[in-house]
Parts: structure tokens; C-alpha cells; sequence
């Protein structure tokens, strides 16, 4: 049965917090997102994950991106990862992330990171070395579908949550040589992890055979970089201690929500991912 993603849903789902809360408590973020050629996916990415309410955020950036860091949100952690030519030093990422792991409760990979040949690896070692919820999207489906089915298979165990759009989804179809049409209801129970394919409408496969259908949003939101957002919403939820299925149901939600909002006061037909943020940074969730 698929099931609507209603209003109640999403206020039931919401994490409560007590007197007793700290910044640890509330759950950290490490993000590896960005890149030299798309430095705002990491910056809406982090202030996403930031406002959704993540305790902090680590971001592992890129040395090339060092002189571009007043435009990361200055609620985000940095550590550098030093490049040569223009490659990521695999055991600086590797070495940083594991310190930073260790202080967070959930990751969020791949948005803007590029496709270089050397990332296949870094991506294998992180999602090889943590067991926590990982939200992983843009980028770094790309570079999942190079690591093959099994990799996914052994390592997911219901922790992983992938965000594909309809381009995104095919490519990873065509990586694991599947037919283009296979449901994902499907290859989330085979891979054990949730699918929230983007479109119009919205769908999330949770690895138990759920189906959720999102019941906001419209198309003034298909600018680039609100993916991006809706990436950092999710790893923000996800490190408060919603599951990846919840995660996923209140960050397409509220991100479509912010549209609709905004595409009424405003009668445009087009809404930018900043504004999208600025529009939650006001009103999270209405009625
Ligand atoms: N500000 C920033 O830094 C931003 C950084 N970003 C980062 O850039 C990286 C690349 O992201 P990307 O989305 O451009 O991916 P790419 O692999 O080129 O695939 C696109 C191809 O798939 C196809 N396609 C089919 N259906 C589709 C659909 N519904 N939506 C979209 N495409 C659809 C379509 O081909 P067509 O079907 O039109 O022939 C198209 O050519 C990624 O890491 C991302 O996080 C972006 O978020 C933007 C803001
Ligand atoms: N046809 C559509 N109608 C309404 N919303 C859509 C549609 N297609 C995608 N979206 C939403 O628009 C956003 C765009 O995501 P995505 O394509 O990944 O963008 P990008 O990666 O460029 O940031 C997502 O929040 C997605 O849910």
C-alpha cells in the first residue's frame, strides 16, 4: 500500500528536545559534499543539515575550496583534505573522517564532489569504515554504482538512505546492468536501504516493502541546488535520530512545503535553493 506523507506524519516524526540537550546530544553531521567546481553544494548542503537542526556539522573540504570558505556557513566545522594536482589525498580524507566520525551520528556524501577516477576509492574506504546512517546522493551515486550491487549489499544493513533523481536512478540502473523499469521497491528490500526517488510526485521505498508518496512540492523547485538542500535536511534529521525512512518523509516534505509557500506569496513559477532555506529558516512546518 502506498501511503500518503501527511501533515501528522511529519509533526509525529519531529525530534523532541529536552532541557537535558547539548550540541552532542542533538547528533553532528560529517559531510563530505563540494568541490572546486561546485562549491555551493556544499554550502546549501551544511546550512541545510545546520538549520534542520543538527547539533553541528563537519565538513571535509577540499584545499581548493579553502579560499572560498567564508561562503560555508560559519555554524560549520571544516577540516581540510589536501589535494594533489587536483586529487584528493586519500589518507588525509580517510584520516580526518575518522575523527570526525566518531563525534557524529550520521554522514551525508557525494553532492558536488565530482567524478574523479580517485573518489571511487576515497568513497569505498569512508562508507567501508562507519556504521552510522548515511545519506548518500548527487556525486556519490555516481560513484556507488562504480563500487557495484555487492558493495552495496554488504554494507548498507538498513543504515543508507540514496536520493536519486530520475537521471540519477537510471545511471545506477545501467551501472548494476538492470532493466530501466525495475521498481525500486524492489532493490531497496535486495539492497536494504531507502530509495526517495525525486520527481513529481515524490517516492520513498523503505527496506520492509513501505511505499510513501510526498503530498507537497511543485515543479518552481527543479533549480539546481535544491537537491542539494533537501540532501542536508535529511542527514540534519537523520543525525537527530530519525531513521533514514523518517528522514527522508519530513525532508521531502517540509523542503516541498517551503515551495508552495513560496510560490503563493510570491506567484512565480521558480524558486532558488537559498530561498527555499531562507523560507524554512521562518516557517518549518504548516498546516
Ligand atoms: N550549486 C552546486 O554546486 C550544485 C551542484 N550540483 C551537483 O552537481 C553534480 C551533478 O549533478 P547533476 O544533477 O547535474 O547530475 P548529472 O549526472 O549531470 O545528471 C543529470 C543528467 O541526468 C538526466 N536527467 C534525467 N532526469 C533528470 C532529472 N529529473 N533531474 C536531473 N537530471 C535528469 C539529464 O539528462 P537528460 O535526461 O536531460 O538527457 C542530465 O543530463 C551532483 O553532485 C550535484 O550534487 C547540483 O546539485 C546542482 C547545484
Ligand atoms: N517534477 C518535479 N516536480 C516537483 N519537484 C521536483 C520535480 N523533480 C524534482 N523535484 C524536486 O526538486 C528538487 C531538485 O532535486 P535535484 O534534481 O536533485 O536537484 P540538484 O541536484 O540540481 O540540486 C528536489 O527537492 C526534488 O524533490
Amino acid at each position: 500500500m502506498i501511503q500518503p506523507i501527511t501533515y501528522q506524519f511529519v509533526q509525529g516524526c519531529f525530534p523532541k528536545r529536552d532541557s537535558a540537550a547539548h550540541k552532542y546530544k542533538n547528533g553532528f553531521v560529517t559531510t563530505f559534499v563540494g568541490s572546486f567546481q561546485y562549491p555551493g553544494a556544499a554550502r546549501l548542503c551544511c546550512h541545510a543539515a545546520a538549520q534542520a537542526g543538527a547539533g553541528g556539522v563537519y565538513a571535509l573540504l577540499p584545499e581548493s575550496l579553502w579560499p572560498l570558505i567564508g561562503s560555508i556557513p560559519a555554524e560549520v566545522i571544516p577540516y581540510m583534505i589536501k589535494e594533489h594536482d587536483g586529487v584528493l589525498s586519500i589518507v588525509d580524507s580517510v584520516e580526518n573522517f575518522l575523527v570526525i566520525k566518531e563525534k557524529s551520528s550520521a554522514i551525508l556524501l557525494g553532492p558536488g564532489i565530482g567524478r574523479h577516477a580517485s573518489l571511487s576509492n576515497l568513497l569505498k574506504s569512508m562508507l567501508s569504515m562507519t556504521e552510522l546512517p548515511c545519506v548518500i546522493d548527487g556525486d556519490g551515486l555516481s560513484i556507488l554504482g562504480q563500487l557495484g550491487e555487492n558493495f552495496l549489499i554488504q554494507h548498507s544493513h538498513g543504515r543508507w538512505l540514496l536520493t536519486p533523481h530520475q537521471g540519477e536512478w537510471q545511471q545506477l540502473l545501467k551501472s548494476f546492468e538492470y532493466n530501466p523499469a525495475l521498481s525500486p521497491q524492489e532493490l531497496a528490500a535486495k539492497w536494504g536501504c531507502t530509495i526517495l526517488l525525486k520527481g513529481f510526485p515524490s517516492h520513498i521505498y523503505t527496506v520492509d516493502g513501505q511505499i510513501y508518496v510526498n503530498t507537497t512540492g511543485n515543479p518552481a523547485a527543479t533549480t539546481a541546488g535544491c537537491g542539494d538542500v533537501l540532501a542536508g535536511l535529511i542527514a540534519g534529521y537523520l543525525a537527530q535520530g530519525l531513521s533514514p525512512d523518517q528522514s527522508a518523509c519530513v525532508g521531502i516534505y517540509l523542503a516541498g512545503q517551503a515551495a508552495d509557500r513560496l510560490v503563493a506569496t510570491t506567484r512565480r513559477h521558480s524558486v532558488m535553493a537559498t530561498e527555499i532555506l531562507a523560507e524554512l529558516a521562518t516557517n518549518q512546518l504548516t498546516k
